[in-house]
């Protein structure tokens, strides 16, 4: 039997919904990790301080006795955002940073952001007082191939932004392709990434060859062999400028079962496990808890968490549920085709 022990991990990219399937998920992710960055796009979206505010309570509401989890609060920016809302929800610390969705591009995203120039005095605002902007980063152009999506947002959003706004702070999340390593790997200090667990894991084909597979159809879309590879050996590095953010992001079963199926793996309950397989067979398990444990919260300025985990590789195969049942309905669990042995203890 081997093990490692590393600093209790945080996802800073998750998505817990609201109500029943909140209660459903919610103890998974809090079995392993201290804290998350809360996604906001829920129906309506979280947009002011106000609805941050209220959301925090009911994640809190249904944490089960006993557990301990902080969730840390973002609000969804739209075109109409106050930047006054926004500077005081940041002094107040009720927020660790503002999610762009450009819209269209994802989930519940339709009250994103079609003109950056209407978001630029919030950007703006942000600059001045810190807070980082969490970007989904694809363009939701029709006439771009949905695999050329994230590259072409580097060239055509991102890089401009951030050559208007020097200042801002911008996390580049769940990057999917070369293109987006090497542009964080270039970049100065105010730019890092999130990379997810199902990324490092899954390529197209795992979606596409042999039947279509709807659970591990995802936003942004598994890109091509040699971009999992980039994700791989960034993750794996060690780099500060790379940290996992999960995106694990449940809908119910029937809700991906059908013929315009929704995108999201629910990984929260097994992305632990996955990830030592990862870094054993990358010879990195000793940069897992930079990854999942210390770079994150680096990047963020909070400090990383003193409790400790423990992963161990047992000698036969640890198993997980195929779905879990949550009050909304069942929810598929991501399945990453290899045998896992390890385990949090
Ligand atoms: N990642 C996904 O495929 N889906 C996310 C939205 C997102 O993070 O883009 C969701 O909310 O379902
Ligand atoms: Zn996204
Ligand atoms: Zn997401």
């Amino acid at each position: 039997m081997t093990s490692i022990t590393i600093r209790r991990p945080d996802d800073w990219h998750l998505h817990l919904r609201d109500g029943d399937m909140l209660k459903g998920v919610l103890p998974y992710t809090a079995a392993h990790f201290a804290r998350a960055i809360i996604m906001p796009n829920l129906v309506p979206p979280v947009v002011t301080a106000a609805d941050a505010s209220a959301y925090r309570d009911r994640i809190v509401a249904a944490l089960p006795d006993g557990m301990r989890f902080q969730p840390l609060m973002t609000l969804y920016l739209t075109e109409g955002t106050d930047p006054d809302d926004v500077e005081q929800a940041h002094r107040s610390g009720l927020i660790t940073a503002v999610k762009l969705y450009p819209a269209g591009a994802t989930t519940n995203s339709h009250s994103g952001v079609r003109d950056m120039t209407k978001a630029m005095p919030v950007l703006e605002r942000m600059a001045k007082i810190g807070l980082p902007l969490c970007v989904h980063g694809e363009v939701t152009t029709p006439d771009v191939d949905i695999f050329d999506r994230e590259a072409v947002f580097i060239e055509t959003v991102l890089d401009p932004l951030r050559k208007q706004l020097p200042e801002l702070k911008v996390t580049m999340e769940h990057v999917t392709t070369r293109e987006g390593v090497d542009y964080i790997m270039g970049s100065s200090a105010n730019l890092a990434g999130s990379i997810t667990t199902h990324h490092l894991i899954i390529n197209r084909n795992d979606i596409l060859v042999g039947g279509i597979r709807p659970h591990y159809y995802c936003l942004p879309v598994a890109k091509r062999e040699h971009h999992r590879q980039a994700l791989r050996k960034a993750a794996t590095s060690g780099n500060a400028k790379f940290f996992l953010g999960t995106d694990s992001a449940p809908h119910v079963d029937p809700l991906k079962e059908c013929a315009c199926g929704c995108a999201g793996c629910f990984t929260s309950i097994n992305t632990m496990s996955c990830l030592a397989h990862v870094f054993e067979e990358e010879g990195a398990l000793d940069r897992l808890e930079a990854f999942a444990s210390l770079n994150g919260p680096a990047w963020y300025g909070l400090p990383a968490n003193e409790e400790r985990i423990t992963l161990v590789k047992h000698e036969s195969a640890v198993s997980y549920p195929a779905r879990i049942e949550t009050g909304a309905g069942p929810v598929t669990v991501f399945d990453p085709k290899f045998t896992c042995y390890w385990d949090v203890a």
